[in-house]
């Protein structure tokens, strides 16, 4: 069973002209490859907001995660810094992709290269209430490496 696509308004800015809209590689692909927009070489230990050439408008309720490329991250070293990025509903700026290169060579980034993907999800949102003192648990305050390797 697949769920129905939701539809997300998507504009084109002048310089993502002739550029191909994030879409899915596969017919069973979770995420649409974005290209970037712009050239550039990312250094080693650099990192850059890339240019897609488009903004969106998601429908409330839900937003879209930006993720990195494994191909890109196993191969050379490139992740999205902040992943998953957030795009928010009401964000109406050009979306971005915070690339770092994180390998130990100069990495090219050409217009029309896929730098990254998107993936749509729901939001759920929360209220927090305030309390005195919290219900006890048998984890309590253990964490970060508390139940062992
Ligand atoms: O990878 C990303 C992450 C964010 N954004 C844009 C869309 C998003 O809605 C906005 C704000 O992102 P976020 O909330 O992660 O950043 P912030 O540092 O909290 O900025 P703000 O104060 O504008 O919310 O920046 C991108 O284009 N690409
Ligand atoms: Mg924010």
């Amino acid at each position: 069973m697949t769920a129905t696509p939701i539809r997300i308004a998507i504009q084109r800015l002048a310089h993502g002209e002739g550029l191909p809209l994030p879409g899915y590689a596969t017919q069973g692909a979770a995420g649409m490859d974005v290209v970037a927009a712009e050239s550039l070489e990312l250094a080693p230990g650099a990192r850059h907001a890339v240019a897609t050439g488009f903004a969106m408008a998601i429908p409330a309720g839900y937003e879209v995660q930006v993720r990195p490329r494994s191909g890109l991250a196993l191969k050379h070293g490139i992740t999205c810094l902040n992943t998953p990025g957030t795009i928010d509903s009401d964000y109406r700026g050009e979306v971005k992709v915070i690339l770092a290169n994180l390998g130990d060579t100069p990495f090219p980034i050409g217009r029309g290269d896929r730098i990254a993907q998107l993936v749509p999800a729901p939001v759920q949102k929360a209220g927090f209430v305030e309390v005195d003192s919290l219900d006890e648990t048998a984890r309590g305050s253990g964490g970060f490496g508390s139940t062992g390797q």
